[in-house]
């Protein structure tokens, strides 16, 4: 990879549109423009589409997972084989989530102390630790252009002492991975993460204390973590506008095409969520007019297209009854075409967003997606 390390990392606000923001960030791989929504390809694929299909359907970075790739196929074969992006043919950005989430979330197989935390693999039960220096190491091997600290994701409901402790605990942690990884080493950028709960004060105070670190960018964390849409948007709006204005903010996990809107226009600029290809894979699809849900009979002999203004090539060469075909003869095909559908309409609702603030009409585009995912009136 060939980058100008003078401008690596560097952020530039292009528009505003109120608190949204139109802007671009330089990696080793790339420049990404944003607002930006990024597919997830937890071990190294984004499940069911290849490198070209993203490439068609406008992805311009993905979401790699160190917990998932250090335990499979293991960072060390990674670092033997060039890198994540030589061993997935994927040549433009990467981004790696730090496993913090992912060993969070496996409960009550890991331990956490000061130094990190250990865990058992979901795969075989075996034991390991991760350190701030260890997730650093593994994110260094995978060859990620946007590596994130290790953080303890508390969970929705946790008190406000033990969210206290945590976020020193987080901050300690950021400072640890800041110091094992210097500044753009090897061309990779670092994101602090904002950690606090539903806690405005702690939130503000994460914030603080990160804001002290050299960080390229920071995440916003601990949120689409099973609070209903008022929290998760109430604390989006109070936090998102006190990050600092000059690096990129990212939402981690979210979201549904509405908590997408909601985050831009509350300044984010960063997305990554499951929902388009876990829920490709079964049948509920997102479309300009709404949400599909293709199994549904109604569609048995439907000869139109899945979506008469998508590009994709789902929607331009099959029909809404032969997707319901795939889908109830559970043919391998039924999850390559609703991926590629679902992916190309995150990545074009992110495009609209981009267009949307250079031309001031942001607010016009999220009342229109207001109206077309309202729920059903029934
Ligand atoms: C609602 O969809 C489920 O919830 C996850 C998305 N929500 C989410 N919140 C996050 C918070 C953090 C964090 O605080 N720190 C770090 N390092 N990473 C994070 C990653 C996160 N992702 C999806 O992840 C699964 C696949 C578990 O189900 C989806
Ligand atoms: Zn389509």
């Amino acid at each position: 990879m060939t980058y100008d390390p003078a401008t690596l990392g560097q952020f530039t606000i292009t528009a505003t549109d109120g608190a949204a923001r139109r802007g671009s960030l330089v990696t080793a791989h790339g420049v990404v423009q944003t607002p930006i929504f990024m597919p997830v390809g937890t071990q190294g694929s984004v499940k069911a589409l290849a490198p070209d299909d993203l490439d068609a359907a406008g992805a311009q970075i993905i979401l790699g997972n160190t917990y998932h790739l250090y335990l499979r196929p293991g960072d060390d074969l990674l670092a033997r084989k060039g890198g994540l992006h030589r061993f997935a043919s994927w040549n433009k950005p990467i981004l790696t989530d730090s496993g913090g989430f992912q060993v969070f979330s496996l409960k009550d197989i890991r331990k956490l102390s000061e130094d990190g935390v250990e865990f058992r693999s979901h795969h075989d039960g075996s034991k390991h630790f991760f350190s701030p220096e260890k997730v650093m190491s593994i994110q260094n091997n995978i060859g990620s252009d946007i590596m994130m600290v290790l953080d303890e994701c508390v969970a929705y409901g946790a008190d406000y002492d033990y969210t206290a402790k945590s976020l020193e605990l987080t901050t300690r942690w950021a400072r640890r991975c800041r110091q094992a990884h210097p500044r753009h080493k090897n061309g990779q950028l670092l994101f602090g993460i904002n950690q606090g709960g539903f806690f405005k004060d702690l939130r503000e105070r994460s914030l603080a204390q990160l804001a002290e670190i050299d960080f390229d960018g920071f995440a916003i964390g601990g949120l689409s973590v099973g609070e209903s849409i008022p929290e998760m948007y109430d604390m989006l709006h109070h936090i998102a506008p006190l990050m600092p204005r000059d690096t990129p903010r990212y939402l981690m996990g979210v979201g549904t095409p509405l908590d997408i809107l909601e985050g831009i226009s509350a300044g984010v600029d960063m997305f990554d969520c499951v929902l388009p290809t876990r829920n490709a894979r079964n049948g509920t699809l997102y479309t300009s007019q709404g949400k599909v849900n293709i199994r549904r009979a109604e569609y048995r002999e439907d000869d139109s297209p899945l979506d008469p203004l998508c590009p994709c090539y789902a929607c331009r060469t099959f029909s809404k009854a032969y997707l319901r075909h795939l889908y109830v003869a559970q043919e391998l095909l039924s999850y390559r075409l609703n991926s590629l559908h679902n992916i190309t309409f995150f990545l074009t609702l992110a495009r609209q967003a981009r267009e949307a603030i250079e031309q001031g009409r942001f607010a016009a585009l999220k009342a229109h997606y207001q109206d077309v995912f309202a729920p059903a009136k029934d």
